[in-house]
């Protein structure tokens, strides 16, 4: 005991002002690396990656283990290499979320954009139920602060440049028509590509019934900000991938919901606070709207409350959980 408030009373002897701002700045890094990386794979492979190095550095300190002691001392640099590869999508969503590269969705929220994007939204949402009720397929893809452009240009998407509206995009995904196949990208109101080819999720996690365009849907909200909706063209049904989860079976409301507490609500904290995307513990606060999540942490089976009080149908299916 004595060692130790020796020890305790030699640190804070040394504690100066750099080492206090140092340490401010560590925390901080930490916190914004936690922050980045709570309801994503990356937090659960981190969890495993330091249970399974703290339990190694224990047994070799505890047992006189040489080779094992070799092993786990010599290992720890290539750890080091290994984290920009096992974590490569969350990096690159860190510094995207840095730079902010798109226009659309940087600029202060004036009425007439906001109103522009709820129009969007409401066009967005109507086709959504028609192509349900002709189980027809679609996939759409909002674009936020990480711009889609290469998405475009690598997948030979067509360019469509044309204001969001029910009929066109009904139009789009009339089965069997050239533009039909791939992802519609959509920049503030207007579409600008057809036919894109999203990257695929390699999340294994997901449930063995969905196909690719459930798997693109996720691939693309796993790479960038962007919002994608996805109506299947089996079961008619209408899902939203966010932050690499996907929320299914969505109702009417819940999606409009759903896109104006992405890309409304938090535009107008954005002029505020300088949020440009909508963070883990956003989507956390916005429970309600989600009734039912796919992938990532099991969400309770019990409903959540609406802010009015009620609660909200959760469907009594279970919910998937990631890896
Ligand atoms: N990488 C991709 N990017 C964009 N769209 C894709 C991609 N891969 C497949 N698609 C679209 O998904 C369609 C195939 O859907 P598939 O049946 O495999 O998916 P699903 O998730 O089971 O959806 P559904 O419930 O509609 O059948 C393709 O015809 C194509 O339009």
């Amino acid at each position: 005991m004595d060692a130790l408030l020796g020890l305790l009373a030699s640190l804070f002897s040394r504690l100066d002002l750099v080492a206090a701002i140092e340490i401010i700045i560590v925390a901080l890094l930490i916190y914004g690396l936690l922050s980045l990386l709570q309801g994503t794979r990356a937090l659960v492979l981190m969890r495993g990656a330091i249970i399974l190095i703290v339990s190694l550095l224990i047994i070799v300190n505890i047992w006189p283990f040489q080779v094992l002691r070799f092993l786990v001392i010599n290992s720890l640099p290539a750890i080091l290499v290994a984290i920009p590869v096992v974590f490569a999508p969350e990096i690159r969503r860190a510094l995207e979320q840095i730079g902010h590269t798109s226009d659309w969705f940087n600029r202060p929220l004036t009425q007439r954009t906001e109103d522009a994007i709820r129009i969007m939204i409401s066009e967005v949402v109507k086709t959504c139920y028609t192509l349900s009720s002709q189980q027809w397929g679609g996939l759409f893809v909002i674009e936020r602060g990480t711009g889609l452009q290469d998405v475009i240009t690598k997948s030979r998407g067509i360019l469509v440049e044309g204001r969001v509206s029910e009929q066109l995009l009904v139009n789009i995904f009339v089965p069997n028509t050239p533009l039909h196949d791939g992802a519609v990208i959509i920049r503030g109101d207007q579409i600008i590509a057809a036919a894109a080819i999203l990257p695929l999720t390699d999340n294994t996690s997901i449930q063995q019934h969905y196909g690719t365009r459930h798997r693109a849907a996720l691939g693309i909200s796993e790479n960038s900000d962007a919002v994608a909706i996805v109506i299947s063209e089996e079961t008619g049904s209408v899902s939203v991938a966010v932050s690499g989860k996907l929320y299914s079976n969505l109702k009417r409301e819940d999606l409009t919901d759903m896109l104006i507490a992405l890309l409304v609500a938090t535009r107008g904290q954005s002029n505020k606070r300088r949020i440009r995307r909508v963070s883990t513990s956003t989507l956390a606060s916005l429970t309600h709207f989600f009734p039912k999540e796919l992938t990532g942490k099991n969400k309770p089976e019990a409903a959540p409350n609406t802010p009015n009080g009620s609660q909200s149908k959760v469907s009594s299916k279970t919910t998937e959980k990631s890896g």
